[in-house]
């Protein structure tokens, strides 16, 4: 079954009233139903022509939060109690209703998706638990997360408590998993508010020029059923997710901190979009982990029932925005989704060997190294390994217990089971929900073959071992926020010196890189805008990421110069206008007597100061310097693109465009499809690994150069520009 993608288009907020709407809906002719199903959207290039988008449901700005709930929601409760995971997620640019449909505001009428959720599923329980006469039983836990800027972080926790790096992510069958994730048991909707408000506090947001309360995260909220029946316990999760909106940086005029944010959010929405188009074009390779954001939602992998939510804005200003956005949908709605319901688990009778655990449903547990070392993991996973074929996958940690762990409670999958509904598309169930006692991991003993005595005759691989085994603990008592849980082993200052290696490179992999790029990427779009200050502050803070990188120190230190000498400039050309002033004064006095002309002023013979020039008005402006060299490297000459260096604001619209990587943007310019939209970000994005650097491309010829682009592409970029963004200003 394919995602259900619906399209709700708010209605207009007051200091749009009235602007132009160009987004409407309409029934399709050919549907039994005059329930409408498509949006028009005019054709930004050729206004007299509409595009339309088929969705499986489509709601105006009359549409309430009622309807979409009851609608498109509602539907899917019993089949979160049948077993089936439900997704739902809201997707659309900055300030077009997202959170006002996850989340809504505190009014009965205005409530969202979310809390209308959490009423249907409580109601549903205490139905099920009153007619089964207490027989069946419902539990339910909430996890609350937000990825911001590219980490995860607990909203169940205060803000103080988080981590830089923030918490990690595992894969733990089909599912990705964040470790050390707090799971809160909820009896009911009034804690659920309780609970949901004060996290909300807890969650990135500022007012941004494009939206007052814009979410500068991507807001993740777990809701966890299990279902217990006699011995039988059935889990499922709804995952409710408010995405960031992308932002278009030029209408957002965001500071510094919004920008860096701003960065992530589309970095990680591109990605999204980069995994839709390999799905729908069935590529062997779906990027999912170039973004967290993307390996937690696992489009087309997640099992269950998938809904995404597309909110529009109907005004012109959005037109690009709302075009791509419909593009996506377009394609999302296209992915094929597992509809398989999870395991059901049973309890068994007491085993000695199972450790007691007590206290309430949901027992976080230390993280456990397994009994196998990796290197032995590794050579399990070989796929042609007869040996080892019956064995499970070997996972570095036993992450947590994620339900009511039992101590008598054992599971095991519901092979043969007739009440079990399955799927023509099923392949074997993920064995993530519960793991069976027979998989978990039983907790290692410490080896005691380190002393003093024998630690010259460690072997290499030994010291391996102890390493990985070290930092796996470190890892785990990192992530649970709590000391090492196992005692460790005395260890050598060899084995020591290699720990303390690895877990810097761990650290700087972990948070140091992505958010050093980030700070390289936002240095490099400061310098395109000549916003030199600002580039230098970044490129500082990308320092202390790479601080051995000679190619950085460079950059700063010539940018530093530069900074120097424009300041210098600006001072002399201060005192130059102070002293033309003074003898603009004196001039106009004597003028009159001798018809003097300023050209002969050697004052003004100045170099720095040859493009200043009195206006008509007589008053003093500075016209930066155009220079007029004709461009022909790499075959492309200034006539060919129409102009050579000379930086218009229409060139500056097209870098800005390409160097934003915004794919959605750059499959709109002139002469450019999908594919050469992808060709162009991944010419921009080759190399960067080794470089430790953004790619920016700076002119119309580098810009030529790119793989798959050429001097006609470029002209026709500059000059459909023109002409579309005309058509969409207002
Ligand atoms: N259906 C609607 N009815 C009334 N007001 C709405 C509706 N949808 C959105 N709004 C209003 O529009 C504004 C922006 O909405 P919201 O904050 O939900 O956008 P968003 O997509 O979540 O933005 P961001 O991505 O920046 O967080 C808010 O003031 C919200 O109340």
């Amino acid at each position: 079954m394919g995602i259900r993608v619906i399209a709700r288009i708010r209605p207009q907020q007051q200091h749009e009233l009235g602007k132009d709407v160009i987004v409407s809906t309409a029934s399709n002719t050919e549907s039994a139903s005059d329930q409408p199903t498509l949006v028009k959207i005019p054709n930004p290039k050729n206004e007299s022509e509409d595009f339309t988008f088929q969705f499986s449901g489509v709601y105006d700005h009359t549409a309430t939060q009622q309807q979409i709930f009851d609608n498109e929601v509602t539907p899917t409760i019993k089949h979160l109690f049948n077993g089936f995971d439900v997704t739902i997620f809201a997707y659309g640019s900055t300030g077009t209703g997202k959170t006002h449909t996850m989340r809504g505001s505190k009014t009965l009428a205005e409530r969202g998706v979310i809390p209308r959720l959490l009423s249907g599923i409580y109601r549903r329980a205490r139905k099920i638990d009153k007619d089964s006469g207490g027989k069946k039983t419902v539990e339910i836990t909430l996890s609350y997360y937000e990825i911001y800027n590219d980490k995860v972080y607990d909203l169940f926790e205060a803000p103080e408590k988080r981590t830089l790096a923030g918490l990690p992510l595992r894969d733990n069958g089909s599912k990705t998993v964040v470790v050390g994730l707090t799971e809160r048991p909820c009896e009911n909707l009034k804690d659920f508010e309780k609970l949901y408000d004060q996290a909300n506090v807890n969650r990135s947001t500022s007012a941004t020029k494009l939206n007052a309360s814009s979410s500068r995260s991507h807001a993740i909220l777990g809701i966890k059923l299990a279902v217990t029946t006699g011995d039988e316990v059935r889990t499922s999760i709804a995952s409710a997710i408010d995405l960031a909106g992308s932002e278009d940086n030029r209408r957002t005029q965001n500071g510094k901190e919004r920008m860096v944010e701003s960065a992530s959010i589309n970095k990680s929405l591109f990605t999204l979009a980069k995994c839709v188009e390999a799905i729908s074009q069935k590529d062997a390779r779906v990027p999912y982990r170039e973004s967290k954001m993307t390996r937690i939602l696992s489009l087309g992998q997640n099992n269950g029932l998938t809904i995404m939510i597309l909110n529009l804005a109907p005004v012109r200003s959005f037109h690009l925005d709302t075009l791509s956005s419909l593009n996506f949908a377009n394609r999302t709605k296209r992915i094929e989704v597992r509809e398989i319901e999870n395991e059901p688990v049973f309890k068994l009778p007491p085993r000695a060997a199972v450790p007691s655990i007590s206290g309430p449903s949901i027992q976080r547990q230390p993280l456990r190294p397994l009994a196998s070392t990796v290197h032995n993991a590794s050579s399990m996973h070989a796929p042609n390994n007869p040996l080892k074929q019956n064995d499970k996958q070997i996972k570095a940690f036993s992450v947590y217990s994620d339900r009511a762990r039992h101590p008598n409670i054992e599971t095991r999958p519901c092979q043969g089971d007739p009440g079990r509904r399955s799927s023509p598309l099923k392949r074997p169930a993920p064995s993530d929900t519960f793991m069976t006692s027979a998989s978990r991991p039983v907790k290692r003993r410490s080896p005691n073959f380190i002393n003093s005595k024998t630690q010259p005759t460690i072997s290499k691989a030994a010291i391996e071992d102890m390493i990985e085994r070290k930092v796996t603990d470190i890892l785990a008592a990192r992530a649970l926020d709590q000391p090492s849980v196992a005692p460790q082993p005395e260890i050598s200052d060899e084995v020591q010196r290699r720990l303390d290696l690895l877990e810097k490179r761990i650290d700087v992999q972990d948070d140091g890189r992505e958010q050093g790029l980030t700070f390289l990427l936002m240095a490099k779009q400061h310098a395109v805008r000549g916003e030199d200050a600002s580039a230098l502050r970044m490129y500082n803070l990308a320092k202390d990421f790479f601080p051995d990188n000679k190619k950085l120190e460079t950059k700063i230190e010539k940018l530093r110069e530069k900074i120097q000498h424009n300041k210098e400039e600006e001072r002399r050309k201060e005192a130059a206008t102070e002293t033309k002033s003074s003898k603009t004064l004196l001039l106009t006095t004597t003028r009159k007597d001798c018809g003097r002309k300023d050209d002969g002023d050697d004052d003004y013979q100045d170099e720095a100061f040859t493009d200043q020039h009195y206006e008509s008005d007589g008053g003093f402006h500075y016209k930066p310097k155009i220079r007029n060299k004709r461009a022909t490297a790499g075959g492309i000459s200034s006539t060919e693109v129409g102009m050579g260096d000379v930086e218009t604001p229409r060139t500056r619209q097209l870098l800005d465009i390409v160097n934003s990587r915004d794919i959605k943007q750059i499959r709109l310019l002139k002469g450019v499809g999908a594919k050469k939209a992808e060709a162009i970000i991944e010419a921009l994005c080759a190399g960067e690994e080794d470089e430790d650097e953004v790619r920016m491309v700076t002119n119309l010829r580098e810009l030529g150069q790119l793989r798959g682009v050429g001097a006609k592409t470029v002209e026709n970029m500059r000059l459909g520009l023109q002409n579309s963004m005309d058509a969409v200003s207002e």
